[in-house]
């Protein structure tokens, strides 16, 4: 397996890393955002599939460093959401590992990966929806022993709408509202990293663009976030990075204006 992130010695660092960051073009394959001593979250070199079933991810890296919004797009079925499960946990990795803050993961529980510090928001049923928003929030809070009632008040400050309808059902509330929730949820463990798939799925494009201004403020804040995408275009322009995974593997990767710029990436991922 090449090591472009260099940070398991001295290796060739032109296998996965061509031209290196910052060149104009974005690279097909696994390319590299070097950072010394590797990103803060990866995936790498990631080959999984589920239970006895084929790959479905094949020598798949994504990656996330502090300070960033990473996106992964790409079609349907290419394999997103499972780089996020793989990455969390939820699938056994046939090849690849899974390195946070330098420390390899890869054979610890999703259980165990929250209280490393990870935060993931599945695409569905990430809510409690006969619970209370509050309720839902105190039991993103579930792994804390401290008082979390500072945190309450930042998820509220951050989701003013949470605190007003806090005392109703989740169940009641809207699409961008209950994925509000779902957030607020993963920032009550106070996560180093957050992972959202799919945040946006079946809102309106003005809660669409609500939403990204709150997930960009969340990694204000100093939280790096990797999130999977259907809305390609509006997430490649708030990101930092970009995936775009085809079939399970990587296709193009770049920062967020190389992908959009990409004649290739628009013509087939972004409707031209
Ligand atoms: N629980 C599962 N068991 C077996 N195969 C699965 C499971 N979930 C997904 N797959 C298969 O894995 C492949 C990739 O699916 P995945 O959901 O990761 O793609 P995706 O890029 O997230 O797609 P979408 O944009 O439609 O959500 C598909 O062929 C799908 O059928």
């Amino acid at each position: 397996m090449s090591d472009p992130y260099g940070d398991r010695g001295n290796k060739d660092l032109s296998i996965g890393n061509p031209k290196g960051m910052g060149s104009e073009i974005p690279q097909r394959g696994g390319t590299s955002f070097a950072a010394p001593g590797g990103p803060f979250l990866i995936g790498d070199g990631m080959t999984a599939g589920y239970g006895q079933g084929p790959d479905i991810l094949h020598d798949c890296t994504i990656a996330v460093d502090k300070g960033e919004i990473a996106v992964i797009v790409g079609p349907n079925g290419a394999g997103k959401s499972t780089g996020m499960k793989a990455v969390f946990g939820m699938l056994d990795m046939r090849k690849g590992h899974v390195r946070l803050d330098g420390e390899d993961i890869t054979d610890l529980s999703p259980q165990d990966r929250v209280a490393k510090g990870m935060g993931f928001v599945p695409q569905t049923s990430n809510i409690f929806t006969s619970m209370t928003v509050e309720e839902n929030l105190e039991m993103g809070a579930f792994i804390r022993t401290d008082d979390f009632s500072d945190t309450m008040a930042q998820v509220y400050d951050l989701f003013p709408i949470l605190k007003d309808k806090r005392s109703q059902p989740a169940g009641e509330l809207s699409g961008g509202q209950r994925q509000q929730v779902a957030v607020g949820r993963a920032l009550m463990t106070q996560p180093k990293v957050l992972m959202l798939d799919e945040p946006t799925a079946g809102v309106s494009p003005i809660v669409m663009d609500e939403l990204f201004d709150r997930i960009i403020e969340v990694a204000r804040t100093g939280i790096p976030i990797l999130m999977v995408e259907q809305n390609a275009r509006q997430a490649l322009e708030i990101a930092d990075k970009g995936y775009v995974l085809v079939q399970g593997a990587n296709a193009y990767t770049g920062t967020g204006k190389e992908l959009l710029a990409d004649p290739e990436v628009r013509k087939s991922f972004l409707g031209g």
